[in-house]
């Protein structure tokens, strides 16, 4: 079988979710992709997390890298640690050779599918984003009150000046 990696950066329509633009840039993303490539969901792939079955996720695709674990560089440690996650970010922070991510292809098992890749990549806002929106409510509605709670005060004051006054 002659597996062709082609190392250009055309750009692509959808961009694939997990694919870093480093791995564009090399190649990865047309390693092994055909269109009947396996698609397998997140719950499937998580389920292989041992030493003897470790699969990763890595760019969207994912890789049975069992074979490899005695002999990746790295050790196995760290393999079996990126399990049931996205590894994209390990993978690249280690900033791994040509030569690493050219090995990929021989442990290649299919793609994450689209809508598990949505739900493992979806940015997740920090905190402050949800609780602005929940504060923005809370913190209008205590101006108002800072600002009418005065007059009310004032009101009333000036409604008791006024009756004491007209009762003498
Ligand atoms: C299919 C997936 C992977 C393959 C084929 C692979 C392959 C390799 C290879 C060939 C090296 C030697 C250095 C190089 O050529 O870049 C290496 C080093 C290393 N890899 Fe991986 N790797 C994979 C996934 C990972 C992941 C997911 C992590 C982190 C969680 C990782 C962490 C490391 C570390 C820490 C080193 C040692 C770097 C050093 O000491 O300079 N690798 N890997």
């Amino acid at each position: 079988m002659i597996i062709t990696i082609r190392f250009d950066t055309k750009y692509r329509v959808p961009t694939p979710p997990l694919t870093s633009i480093r791995h564009l840039e090399l190649g990865v993303e047309d390693q092994e992709m055909t269109s009947d490539s396996k698609i397998l969901s997140f719950e499937e792939v998580s389920k292989h997390y041992l030493k003897t079955d470790c699969w990763l996720i890595i760019s969207g695709k994912v890789y049975d890298v069992t074979p490899f674990l005695d002999d990746h560089p790295g050790g196995d440690e760290v393999l079996v640690l990126a399990t049931g996650k996205d590894a994209t970010e390990d993978f690249e922070d280690v900033g791994h050779s040509k030569n690493a991510i050219e090995m990929m292809k021989d442990y290649y098992v299919g793609e994450l599918g689209n809508s598990t890749t949505v739900q493992k990549t979806t940015y997740k806002p920090p905190s402050t984003t949800a609780s602005t929106s929940n504060q923005a409510p809370a913190s209008s509605s205590t101006s108002i009150l800072t600002f009418v709670l005065p007059i009310l005060i004032l009101v009333l004051a000036y409604a008791l000046y006024y009756f004491a006054k007209k009762e003498v």
